[in-house]
């Protein structure tokens, strides 16, 4: 190998793994800004694009575990409270429940219409125009089905919504621009805001957030963060969140280290990648977290097509035990069944002569006597046969559909790679169960 054939594949292997710094110009008047307000940085960050992750903050020195990552005055987070303070707080002065995500949307659509008089000008100017979460999408009928209600209902409860902030507003005009105000309050523009709103609040505790002008149909515990919200997600990431009352502060503290040049983390919660393409739009490669749920009715259907002779007893049973909200996690994931599956498999493939407290006492032993294990996973194998044969659908219809991508965008990249990361998961739950079956 030559030396310019190394020195070419060293950049371009640079190029690949090693973030880009990425100071724009509204990130570094977002900084700029941010110091005049009284914020100064913790520890030295710098933004920059990740080839995986998109814009993150990177370390430019090492972190050890313990440092504050960020420090934020309390000021500077957009809270119902800074609504309240604004010159729309007349828009929930009805006598209406309002939701926290309604409200701080409606502020940001009021705040970036004020362009350079608002006083979030810099923050909202570092914000993303677009997202890949189905939120934000106009159509998700093209969605696997098991995605679909899941964000129809999201769809509807941003609709829904908008409709009450619509009402409120009626034909009022803006005593700033003198236009009518829902021309400023579009559709489109809630949507915009709603999804800032879903993929960049934090968590704070509802106890310093304390008001009781606006009637709130919710916890009053989220606050737009500014800079902040430039933390991407990974499991990894171990960090403490607190409010400092007597330094006014927003603190998040790693218990991890991070070394010079890598991307600094936040931790969003232990949430599964249904949950993180819905909310934030983005999955993570094999999540710890992933499982696929299997209703009762496909359960009993391989378990009757193994043991036909329990057909009859197995519709009692069925009954009995969804009567009694009992095995609520029925499901799958990479490592085997969950107990509730095995559990429910168990009874439905036990004889119909068994005695129920036999049934109850296997059941809560160790563990299962060997030819009923067999009979567990012989029927968690066809059922995780079936699931894959019903996925493999899915993503061969999604693949089918040539414009998609230019249609639907990234959320589309994002669902076809979900429904990927399942198939992978019920193939490695289908290994396990074979393993066990030696
Ligand atoms: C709070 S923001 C983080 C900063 C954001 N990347 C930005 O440029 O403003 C959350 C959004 O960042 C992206 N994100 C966060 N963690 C990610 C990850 N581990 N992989 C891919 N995208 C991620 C998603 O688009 C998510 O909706």
């Amino acid at each position: 190998m030559g030396r310019i054939f190394r020195v070419r594949k060293r950049k371009k292997k640079n190029t690949l793994d090693h973030p880009r710094v990425n100071s724009t110009k509204e990130y570094l008047e977002l900084i700029d800004w941010m110091k005049k307000s009284g914020w100064k940085p913790s520890c030295k960050l710098v933004s920059a694009h990740f080839q995986n992750t998109g814009r993150g903050l990177m370390a430019k020195k090492k972190i050890v575990a313990g440092s504050a990552i960020a420090r934020i005055p309390y000021r500077l987070l957009i809270t119902v409270k800074t609504v309240l303070e604004s010159a729309i707080r007349w828009i929930f002065d009805v006598k209406r429940f309002f939701s926290t995500q309604q409200v701080l949307s409606t502020f940001l659509i009021w705040e970036a219409h004020l362009e350079h008089l608002s006083t979030w000008k810099n923050y909202i100017d570092c914000l993303p125009t677009t997202f890949s979460c189905p939120a934000f999408c106009d159509d998700v009928s093209w969605l696997p089905t098991f995605l679909l209600e899941k964000a129809e209902d999201v769809r509807g409860n941003i609709s829904k919504t908008y409709s009450v902030i619509r009402e409120s507003i009626q034909s009022k005009k803006c005593a700033h621009c003198s236009r009518e105000m829902s021309s400023i309050f579009t559709f489109q523009k809630y949507v915009w805001a709603w999804c800032i709103v879903s993929t960049r609040a934090v968590y704070l505790c509802p106890k310093f957030n304390a008001q009781n002008y606006i009637m709130l149909s919710d916890e009053n515990n989220l606050a737009l963060a500014p800079y902040i919200d430039l933390f991407n997600h990974s499991y990894t990431a171990d960090v403490k969140t607190c409010v400092i009352e007597s330094e006014g502060v927003y603190q998040i503290e790693t218990a991890v280290a991070f070394d010079k040049n890598s991307q600094v983390f936040i931790n969003y919660g232990p949430l599964s990648n249904d949950r993180l393409f819905m909310d934030y739009g983005f999955i993570i490669p094999t999540n710890v977290q992933d499982s696929v749920v299997i209703s009762y009715d496909v359960v009993l259907r391989a378990a009757n097509d193994y043991t036909p002779l329990n057909r009859h007893i197995n519709e009692y049973r069925c009954k009995f035990l969804r009567e009694k909200g009992l095995f609520t996690n029925v499901s799958c994931y990479a490592g085997g069944l969950s107990w509730d599956c095995q559990a429910l498999i168990y009874v439905f493939s036990c004889a119909a002569s068994c005695k129920i407290d036999d049934i109850k006492q296997n059941i809560f032993s160790d563990r299962f006597k060997k030819d009923s294990w067999e009979t567990i996973c012989d029927i968690g194998k066809s059922i995780i046969d079936a699931k894959l044969v019903e996925f493999e659908k899915e993503l061969r219809a999604l693949n089918e559909r040539g414009t998609a991508v230019e249609m639907f965008g990234d959320c589309f990249v994002v669902a076809s790679n979900l429904l990927r990361e399942y198939i992978d998961l019920l193939n490695r739950c289908y290994i396990c169960l074979n393993r066990k079956n030696d």
